[in-house]
């Protein structure tokens, strides 16, 4: 992959990450344009984090990679200017429980060596924006768990850093703070922000990225928009769910390429979920003579994409569309 340093805000070739003789990353390119969001997906210990550590300055990569380009600086070469341009918020947070969300802003605004007037107007700035003044005077560690993840992104942001690593930002938070999440992620970006983020939630990444990473067994196994990686599936299909088993063997009969699930008296039909192919199934089925009791047609969505990609294996079965 070819990097241009100037127009990338993250610029990285053949990263490589051992530890002893486990490879967590196995010469991965990772290139990310300025003010977009880039998600790294992968299951549980696929080096999601072991990236964005390395690519924070965290940790160093392996002998043998190749150059990591961070806001146009070298990493190798000028750390301090890549520490200076990054914000890094990770699973584990900044924020210190037993001073106020307002203390915990002004000692990052110190770290920062912001005067102190400084400090205080960005502190106030960034607790207003996160909707946090209110609170502003209370320990931390009486917030919610919404309210301590958007302090933490709000001490990130003291230093008015242009590229943003978030490490499983939303992982615990319920769907409305999450929701709360996502806004204000999309908000950083139209600021003209860059955000690196890694997720669990692959809802999450079809949401928000522009370009999704999928890293697997060290590897990026494929790379794109969403929509992109969900052309790489085929994933969809068709299922038939009966109450009488009499009728389900007679289906199951009928539509031989059908897979069959004998507890749940289900049958899965790989299809398109075009009329022409709905249509046929439904002739099978009369002509056999048997009622389904529900039909659902299924479209592959990200999370297929995941599971045929990482584990070989089609995910639960879940419904997009249903027709009966
Ligand atoms: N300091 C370390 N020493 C040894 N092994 C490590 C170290 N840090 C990470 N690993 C291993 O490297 C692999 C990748 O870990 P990493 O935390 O990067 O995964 P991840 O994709 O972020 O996972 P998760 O989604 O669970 O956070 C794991 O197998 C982990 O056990």
């Amino acid at each position: 992959m070819t990097t241009t340093p100037s127009t990338q805000a993250i610029a990285a070739t053949a990263l490589r990450k051992a530890y002893g003789d486990k490879i967590v990353l196995d010469g991965i390119d990772i290139s990310v344009p300025q003010g977009t969001i880039f998600s790294l997906l992968g299951p549980n210990g696929a080096g999601k984090t072991t990236a964005v550590k390395i690519l924070s300055t965290l940790i160093s990569a392996d002998a043998g990679s190749g150059d990591i380009h961070i806001g146009g600086h070298d990493l190798a070469t000028d750390p301090q200017a890549v520490r200076a341009a990054i914000g890094v918020t990770g699973q584990f947070s900044a924020v210190d429980g037993l001073i106020t969300g307002e203390e915990n802003m002004l000692l990052m605004a110190d770290l920062h060596h912001l005067s102190k007037e400084e400090g205080k107007r960005a502190a106030a700035e960034l607790l207003e924006r996160f909707d946090l003044t209110e609170a502003a005077q209370k320990p931390a560690a009486t917030y919610s768990g919404g309210m301590k993840r958007r302090l933490d992104i709000a001490m990130t942001l003291v230093g008015n850093p242009r590229i943003i690593f978030l490490d499983e930002p939303t992982t615990g938070l319920d769907p409305r703070s999450r929701h709360n999440m996502w806004g204000i992620i999309r908000e950083l970006v139209s600021d003209g922000v860059t955000v690196f983020l890694t997720t669990q939630y692959l809802e999450e990444a079809d949401e928000l990225a522009d370009r999704i990473a999928v890293l697997n067994d060290g590897k990026i196994v494929a790379e794109g928009t969403a929509d992109e990686l969900k052309r790489l599936i085929p994933g969809g299909h068709v299922r038939l769910r009966f109450s009488d088993p009499a009728a389900y063997q007679s289906a199951g009969y009928a539509l031989r390429e059908a897979t069959r699930d004998d507890e749940s008296l289900t049958l899965q039909i790989p299809s398109d979920g075009s009329q022409r192919e709905l249509r046929s199934i439904l002739d099978w089925l009369d002509s056999a003579g048997v009622d389904a009791d529900e039909l659902t047609v299924h479209t592959p969505d990200l999370d297929d994409v995941f599971f045929a990609l990482t584990s070989g294996t089609s995910k639960p079965n879940q419904t997009k569309e249903t027709v009966r």
